[in-house]
């Protein structure tokens, strides 16, 4: 069949590429169409050309965006009925390893970064890189299950690396992933404190199911935190490091999670004094898709959270509306930008 993949060429420009592939393929890939595809702030890097002249040299042309749910509409083996509603996992290991996680080995693809990601007529994908929906999931918030996996997988790096004493923990950022990750430390932790750390107040009034929330110029001065997550990123990672390194009890735990452009100076000697523990956390495999849809199961009101972050919803049907999507998504200032994929 002749699939079409509509892949950024240069910032803010999209080209249709037509591939051939063979139904006849392989018994262990799936055929997906998607249906709900979501916006992540490293797509806007590429799609804006700030991902730097190396990188975009590298890795253009590309189909963006690796957020996104689809049905299946074809299984070689017969194993899934076609209509199920999927999750696609955009990570593709091309080996095993007993110790690093699939996320972490350099040999893995990741669609949308060098690899075509889901903006595409139909998704091959090796059977292991979908996973199963619950039954009546808003779709508009399914779309951003690969985002609510970073934070899954995060957290259960931060569970195996930090020390035991869990009182209260602290998250700085105030949009997508600041929210996913305080709601999560919410739910797997009920005994502990959970504080958010943002620019914008009407932001922060989202944030109801915490225990406090602070302007990042207005922070008492001796508040104190367990652990800190930062879920910044670009130019107010530095800061929000910085004030983590600065509010940390010693010995506590700082999962980064925000990307940076550029290197960030923090202050390695006050890491170094507290004995703080400093954890990288980048994307996700299989297994946090899996823990993320048992967490959904296991704790449905979590979605109706989730759904405050619904922003932009996009209808595209041309790829004039894949750049009104783009487009649209950089003016917005909270949530996140879904399109219903029906191109
Ligand atoms: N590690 C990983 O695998 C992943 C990382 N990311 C990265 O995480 C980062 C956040 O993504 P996302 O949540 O979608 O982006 P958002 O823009 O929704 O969130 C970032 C928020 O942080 C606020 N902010 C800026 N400076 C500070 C500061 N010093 N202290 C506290 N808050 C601050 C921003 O406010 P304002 O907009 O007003 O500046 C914004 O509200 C990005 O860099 C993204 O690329 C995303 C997915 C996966
Ligand atoms: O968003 C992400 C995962 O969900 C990662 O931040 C993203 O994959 C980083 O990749 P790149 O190097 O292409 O910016
Ligand atoms: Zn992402």
């Amino acid at each position: 069949m002749i699939n079409q993949v509509y892949r950024l060429v240069s910032p803010r420009q999209f080209e249709v590429t037509y591939k051939d592939r063979s139904l006849k393929h392989d018994e262990d890939f799936v055929v997906i169409r998607p249906t709900h595809l979501s916006i992540c702030a490293a797509d806007q890097r590429y799609y804006t050309g700030t991902r730097g002249v190396e990188a975009m040299a590298k890795k253009l042309p590309m189909a963006l965006v690796h957020e996104g749910i689809g049905k299946v509409v074809y299984d070689p083996k017969g194993e899934l009925s076609s209509g199920t509603q999927v999750v696609m996992v955009p990570n593709t290991p091309t080996e095993q390893d007993e110790v690093i996680a699939e996320n972490y080995l350099r040999s893995s693809k990741f669609r949308s970064s060098g690899y075509d990601g889901f903006m595409q007529d139909y998704v091959f994908l090796s059977r292991d890189r979908i996973v199963p929906l619950p039954e009546n999931v808003n779709p508009r918030v399914a779309a951003f299950t690969e985002l609510i996996t970073i934070s899954t997988h995060a957290i259960a790096r931060f569970e195996r690396k930090s020390h035991s004493r869990r009182s209260n923990f602290g998250v700085w950022g105030d949009g997508n992933l600041g929210f996913i990750t305080s709601l999560i430390l919410k739910k797997k932790y009920p005994g502990s404190k959970v504080f958010v750390f943002g620019k914008t107040e009407y932001k922060l009034d989202n944030f109801t199911f915490v225990d406090g929330v602070y302007q990042i110029d207005k922070i008492p001065e001796n508040l104190l935190i367990d652990h800190g997550f930062e879920c910044v990123g670009g130019q107010g990672s530095q800061l929000a490091i910085n004030q983590i390194i600065d509010h940390i009890h010693p010995e506590g735990a700082i999962s980064i999670l925000g990307v940076s452009e550029y290197p960030v100076e923090i202050n390695t000697r006050m890491v170094l004094e507290k004995g703080i523990t400093v954890i990288g956390s980048s994307r996700s495999g299989r297994e946090d898709f899996v823990q993320t849809v048992e967490l959904m199961k296991q704790f449905p009101d979590i979605l109706e959270y989730f759904g405050i972050l619904v922003g932009q919803v996009c209808e595209v049907k041309t790829v004039q509306d894949i750049i009104q999507a783009f487009e649209k998504d950089l003016t917005s200032s909270w949530g996140k930008t879904v399109m219903e994929w029906h191109i």
